[in-house]
C-alpha cells in the first residue's frame, strides 16, 4: 500500500486531469468501496505517483475531495511502510525526551517533535492517565447546540462509512476550535476504552490540555494529522491512533475539528486519508449553508424562519427545539397536532436535520386509504400478488425509505389487522411483501402523526397499547395557530410571498387575520393568502380585499369594537392601494363615489362611524 499523507508544505501533486487541488488517495479495496457507498469517491484519476523520485504506483486512484494530498514523508513511511512505528525505539524516544529533555528530532516527525516540546512548555504531566472533563452537560448541550449543523453532518457521514468504522473497530469525534469533544460515535468497545481514560465528549484534547494527540497537534499545526502509540505525549493515550482535520469556514477560518480514532493494533496512516476525505465533505455542505453555525433566518418582519418554518412564539420555539433534539437520535417520533398545523412540514425538517438526511423521506397518510390498499403501501407486494398488482410487483413505504425517514400520517385512523401488522414489522425490523415468501430486513426511522388523542383511542381500545408504546416514544406538539397568534403576521406574509405577486398586507389586514379563529390552521390561511393573491388586484392588500374570503360570522366574532379596522384605516388603504383615486377607492370600500367625499370633508370624529 502506498502510504501519502497530507502535507500543505510539499507542491502539489499535478494530475493527468490538471486538477491542481485534489485528494488522491490509494487505499484497500475494501475501503475505496466504503467510501465509494458512502458517495465520498467520486471518480478514479490515471496519475502516476512519484515518491521520494521512486514511481510507488501508477493508475486506479479515487479522487476523493477538494483538498490537496500529496505523497510525502509520513512518519510510518519512515518506519519502513509497515503502518507501524518501531514501538520499542520510539518508546525510548518518548521516554528519554519525558525524562531528561533530550530529544532525538531525526526519530520522529516535525510536527511531533514539534509538539514534544510545545506540551513541555505547556507543562503537560506525560504520565497523566486520563483527560479532563472541562464542559459540564448544560455547556456542553449549548456547545452542540451552536453546532448543530456540523455535527449533524459528521454524523450522518459517519453514519454512510458505518460497516468501516465496526471492520476497523473506529470511533469518530467532532470537537470545537478549541479541542473539546462534543460528538462521539463508533465502535462500542472502542467508546468503552475511550471512557476510561475521558476520551469523551466535555474532555478537552487540546495540546495544552493533554500533550501530542491528533486533534489538539492538528488545531496548532493548522493541517491533518496522524498520531500512533508512543508518538502521543501523554500515557493516556499510548495505546491508541488518531488521525484529525482541522475544518476551515469559506474564509478560511478554523471552526472545528474532525478526528477518527482507535486501538493502535488497527493502526494505519490510511485514516490520515478518510478523515481529509470526510474532513473535506463537511466543509464543503457548511460552505453551502445558507448561514454558518445557526439555523436560523431573520424573516423581513422580525420573525424567525427555521429554514421553512416560520414562527417565533414561545409555543413554536419550543416545538422547534424537542424537533432540533428529536432529529439527533434515532427513536420514533410522534407528532401530535390539529389538522393544517404543519406536522407533515415538521417530519421533513426532521429528516432534514436528522443523520438520515442523505436518505429518502417517504410520506403515507394511513388515513385516506382502505385496509388492503395501505398493506400493499405499506410493505409492498410481489408481482401477480392480487388483482391489480403492479407488473415487477412493488417495494412499500418501509423499503422506499431504506436508509431514510418513513413519514407515517393519520395514524390514529389505522385499522386493526394494519395496526397489528405495522407493529409486526416495527418488532422484527423486516417486512413481508404481500404474496412474497421472505421477509427483507428495513431500516427506516419512523415519523407517525395524528390529529387524534391517541392516548384516548387506546382507553377506547381502538388503537394498540402495545403499538402505542412503539410510535409514541418521543411525542411532539404542534401548536395550533390560536396558541400561536403572534406568529400569523409573519406567517400570512410569508404565504402570501410563496405566491410570488409581491404584495404585502397592511397593518389592518394583519390584525383582522391575528384575530380570526383559524379552525384549519395554517392551510386555512395559506389558501386565504393564494385567494387574495389571485383575487385582489392591490398591491397592499386591505382587511377589505380579505373578507370575502373568510367565514362572516367569524369575522364578527374575531373583531369585537377595537379590532375592526376603523373607517379611517380602510379609506386610507383604499386610497393608497389606489394611488388616491377617489373612484377606485369608492369601489374598493362598496360605497358611491359621494359618500367617499363625504367622508373625507368630515374627516376628525367622521371618520370612526
Ligand atoms: N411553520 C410553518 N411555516 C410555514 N408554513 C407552514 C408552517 N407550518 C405549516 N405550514 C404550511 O401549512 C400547510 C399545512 O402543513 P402540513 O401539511 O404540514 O400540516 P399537517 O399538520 O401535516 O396537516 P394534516 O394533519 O391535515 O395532514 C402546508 O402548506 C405547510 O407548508
Amino acid at each position: 500500500m502506498l502510504i501519502l499523507c497530507v502535507d500543505h508544505h510539499l507542491p502539489t501533486m499535478s494530475t493527468s486531469d490538471g486538477s491542481a487541488s485534489i485528494l488522491l488517495v490509494r487505499f484497500q479495496y475494501r475501503l475505496i468501496n466504503g467510501l465509494r457507498d458512502a458517495g465520498l469517491a467520486r471518480r478514479t484519476a490515471d496519475v502516476v505517483v512519484r515518491c521520494r523520485g521512486r514511481q510507488k504506483a501508477s493508475g486506479g486512484f479515487f479522487v476523493l475531495g477538494g483538498r490537496a494530498i500529496v505523497p510525502g514523508m509520513s512518519p510510518v513511511e519512515r518506519n519502513g511502510g509497515t503502518g507501524r512505528m518501531e514501538m520499542p525505539l520510539l518508546y525510548r524516544t518518548w521516554k528519554r525526551f519525558v525524562r531528561e529533555g533530550t530529544l532525538d528530532a531525526h526519530r520522529v516527525s516535525r510536527d511531533v517533535s514539534e509538539s514534544w516540546v510545545r506540551s513541555r512548555r505547556y507543562g503537560v504531566d506525560p504520565y497523566r492517565d486520563r483527560g479532563d472533563i472541562v464542559l459540564e452537560p448544560e455547556d456542553l448541550e449549548l456547545q452542540r447546540h451552536k453546532y448543530a449543523d456540523v455535527i449533524r453532518e459528521v454524523e450522518s457521514l459517519v453514519h454512510k462509512i458505518h460497516g468501516l468504522l465496526m471492520e476497523q473497530r473506529m470511533v469518530a469525534l467532532f470537537c470545537d476550535a478549541d479541542g473539546r469533544i462534543l460528538s462521539e460515535i463508533g465502535h462500542p468497545d472502542t467508546l468503552r476504552r475511550a471512557r476510561e481514560i475521558q476520551f469523551v465528549p466535555g474532555a478537552d484534547w487540546s495540546e495544552a490540555a493533554v500533550g501530542t494527540n491528533a486533534i489538539g497537534t492538528a488545531l496548532e499545526v493548522g493541517n491533518a494529522v496522524y498520531v500512533a502509540g508512543y508518538e502521543h505525549y501523554v500515557v493516556a493515550t499510548h495505546p491508541w491512533c488518531c488521525a484529525a482535520v482541522p475544518l476551515r469556514d469559506p474564509k478560511g477560518n478554523v471552526f472545528g475539528v474532525l478526528n477518527l480514532s482507535g486501538p493502535l493494533e488497527s493502526a494505519h496512516p490510511y485514516l490520515l486519508g478518510v478523515v481529509a476525505t470526510m474532513g473535506a465533505h463537511v466543509e464543503d455542505v457548511i460552505a453551502r449553508m445558507p448561514q454558518q453555525g445557526g439555523e436560523t433566518v431573520e424573516t423581513q418582519e422580525g420573525g424567525v424562519d427555521f429554514e421553512g418554518m416560520i414562527g417565533k412564539s414561545a409555543s413554536f420555539r419550543r416545538c422547534i427545539d424537542l424537533a432540533e433534539r428529536a432529529a439527533r437520535v434515532d427513536y420514533p417520533v410522534c407528532l401530535l397536532g390539529e389538522t393544517g398545523t404543519g406536522k407533515e412540514l415538521l417530519a421533513r425538517w426532521i429528516h432534514r436535520r436528522s443523520g438520515r438526511r442523505g436518505g429518502p423521506f417517504v410520506a403515507l397518510n394511513c388515513g385516506a386509504m382502505p385496509e388492503h390498499l395501505l398493506e400493499s403501501e405499506l410493505f409492498g407486494h410481489e408481482e401477480g400478488a392480487f388483482t391489480g398488482a403492479k407488473k415487477g410487483g412493488y417495494p412499500g413505504a418501509f423499503r422506499l425509505a431504506e436508509g431514510g425517514t418513513l413519514f407515517l400520517d393519520e395514524v390514529g385512523e389505522m385499522p386493526p389487522q394494519m395496526q397489528l401488522a405495522l407493529l409486526r414489522v416495527l418488532e422484527e425490523k423486516a417486512v413481508r411483501p404481500i404474496g412474497g415468501r421472505e421477509e427483507i430486513r428495513v431500516n427506516v426511522r419512523l415519523v407517525s402523526a395524528t390529529h387524534r388523542d391517541l392516548g384516548l383511542l387506546v382507553r377506547q381500545g381502538a388503537f394498540r397499547e402495545d403499538l402505542f408504546h412503539r410510535l409514541h416514544v418521543l411525542p411532539i406538539h404542534v401548536p395550533p395557530l390560536r396558541e400561536r397568534k403572534e406568529d400569523i403576521p409573519d406567517l400570512a406574509q410569508y404565504l402570501l410571498d410563496t405566491t410570488g405577486t409581491g404584495k404585502k398586507l397592511n397593518p389592518a389586514a394583519l390584525r383582522l387575520l391575528q384575530d380570526y379563529p383559524w379552525r384549519g390552521n395554517i392551510r386555512e390561511l395559506r389558501n386565504v393568502m393564494v385567494c387574495a393573491s389571485v383575487f385582489d388586484d392591490s398591491r397592499i392588500i386591505g382587511p377589505e380585499g380579505l373578507t370575502s374570503f373568510l367565514d362572516a360570522e367569524n369575522i364578527t366574532g374575531a373583531m369585537p369594537g377595537r379590532n375592526i379596522p376603523s373607517r379611517k384605516e380602510a379609506v386610507v388603504d383604499a386610497l393608497q392601494n389606489t394611488r388616491g383615486n377617489v373612484s377606485a377607492a369608492a369601489r374598493r370600500l362598496g360605497v358611491s363615489r359621494s359618500t367617499l367625499y363625504r367622508w373625507l370633508k368630515q374627516g376628525g370624529t367622521g371618520w370612526d362611524r
